[in-house]
């Protein structure tokens, strides 16, 4: 191990209040707003299936013509009491928003830029209607940032010349006097998401970076800051040059999971994954039929994998430009909030159990209770479940959440193993398809991995 002045300061997970409440959290709520939302993924007529929210850089649009997007920011129909409603009932415990994404837009009036509501036609501060409508029905607010800015003159990818160099001074400033100021103008804000921090520029300041940290924890003790934030002395991300995790959580698992398989070391840390309901749309784009879009049961096994191998999912959500929310997020929350209702309490300090995977879906232990619970989502045609517990571990009784008052039976299948037994057939016999496969490999190339 060599010694960094930038590297990660801490080791193990913090067992602070706040972290302890940002771990037990488990399920909250991502909201991508801002100009992006307006032409929602088309421009000059031209539907652009990538992410929407960089819509400004697919379609090629100058800063200066983006811009003027701000003329038409008019979300005449949003009411912040209305969204923190339908995420208290859907059972998000937290929410993290967008204060500005790459655009450089900025959610709320800012003393530091005229990019800013505050210029735009609908004058509402954002942040201050969400944070507190979010806070009034106990949602803990977290604020996503990005460091990345298309719009402000002295953003660069690279510092090359002494002309980068007081550029990116003056740019470093800008950040901390904004980030000085979310803290000051929403007191109640209990963390930030930095995006936007792969570039050079932000690789050869690692200081800067532990720095901002640092002044967050000092604006507000207890404050959450993302490992997506942080660079070291030699520009490791995430994890400095020890392998050891930075901030205050791990953030790299972007519209992807760890593994069973290889990844439990995850499990040793906090970590958190966000996830889009389409395959890659954050914000608002019009036409969801340029990918596959998640059932709720997909999103569910999304938010189950994460919590039982010890992690956060946030589900994300992009409002429409006029402040609605689109029928097929409201129908996806309404849906979450059924299962919730009646399955929360497995997934609410719900925490990784270390018992063996089994193909049937998910064991999850409550933090608090050790309560275990098993969440089936493949059922196997032979309608029982095999749980194999660790020597000396037995299975007494097994409950459905959905009336607890039913037991299922149990039967003893081998040496600390036992059927679990499940109430109604769902295939009666192995369910074979026949596969037609094309290419060289057979595979038909992925989406673009985020970058984080
Ligand atoms: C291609 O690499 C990226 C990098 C960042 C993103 C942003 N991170 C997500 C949380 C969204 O904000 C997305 O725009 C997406 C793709």
């Amino acid at each position: 191990n060599e010694s960094l002045k930038y590297g990660s300061q801490y080791e193990g997970k913090r067992q602070d209040e706040a972290m302890q409440k940002f771990r037990e959290n488990r399920l909250g709520q991502f909201i991508h707003w801002g100009l992006y939302a307006i032409p929602g993924g088309k421009w000059d007529g031209k539907i652009y299936p990538g992410a929407a929210e960089w819509l400004q850089s697919w379609a090629d649009v100058p800063p200066e013509e983006w811009s003027k997007l701000i003329n038409q920011w008019n979300p005449d129909e949003f009411d912040a009491q209305e969204w923190a409603h339908m995420a208290k009932e859907a059972g998000f415990k937290y929410m993290t928003v967008t204060t500005k994404h790459h655009e450089g837009f900025c959610l709320w009036p800012s003393e530091y830029t005229d990019f800013d509501v505050a210029s735009a036609p609908n004058k509402t501060d954002i942040m201050g209607e969400l944070i507190d409508a979010y806070t009034k029905v106990g949602i803990d607010v977290y604020f996503y940032y990005s460091i990345l800015d298309w719009h402000h003159p002295d953003w660069r990818y690279d510092i090359k010349s002494e002309e980068d160099e007081q550029a990116f001074e003056r740019y470093k400033t800008y950040v901390d006097n904004q980030l000085t100021e979310l803290v000051e103008r929403y007191p109640e804000v209990k963390g930030f998401w930095f995006d936007g921090t792969w570039d050079k520029s932000v690789k050869k300041n690692g200081k800067w970076t532990l720095e901002i940290q640092q002044m967050l924890k000092s604006l507000k003790p207890g404050m959450i800051v993302n490992s997506r934030l942080r660079a070291d002395d030699h520009g490791s991300r995430h994890f400095d040059s020890n392998d050891k995790l930075m901030g205050d959580y791990e953030s790299g698992y972007e519209r992807r999971l760890p593994s069973f398989r290889e990844d439990t070391i995850v499990t040793t840390r906090d970590w958190e994954a966000v996830m889009t309901v389409p395959e890659n749309q954050w914000g608002y784009h019009q036409d969801w039929s340029v990918s596959h879009v998640k059932s709720t049961n997909e999103v569910l096994e999304w938010i189950t994998h994460s919590v039982a191998m010890g992690g956060n999912m946030l589900v994300n959500i992009g409002p429409k430009p006029d402040g609605t929310i689109r029928q097929q997020e409201k129908t996806l929350m309404k849906e979450i909030e059924q299962w919730m209702d009646i399955n929360g309490e497995a997934i609410y300090a719900g925490d990784y159990l270390g018992w063996e995977k089994q193909d049937w879906g998910y064991y999850i232990a409550d933090q608090k209770t050790n309560e275990v619970y098993a969440l089936v989502f493949n059922v196997p045609v032979t309608q029982k479940i095999t749980v194999a517990t660790p020597e000396g571990i037995s299975i007494e009784e097994a409950h459905p959440l959905k009336d607890e008052s039913e037991s299922l039976k149990i039967s003893e299948k081998g040496p600390n193993e036992v059927f679990i037994h499940l109430p109604q057939p769902m295939f009666e016999a192995p369910y074979v398809i026949k596969l037609k496969v094309s290419g060289k490999d057979g595979s038909k190339g992925t989406y673009r991995k985020a970058k984080t």
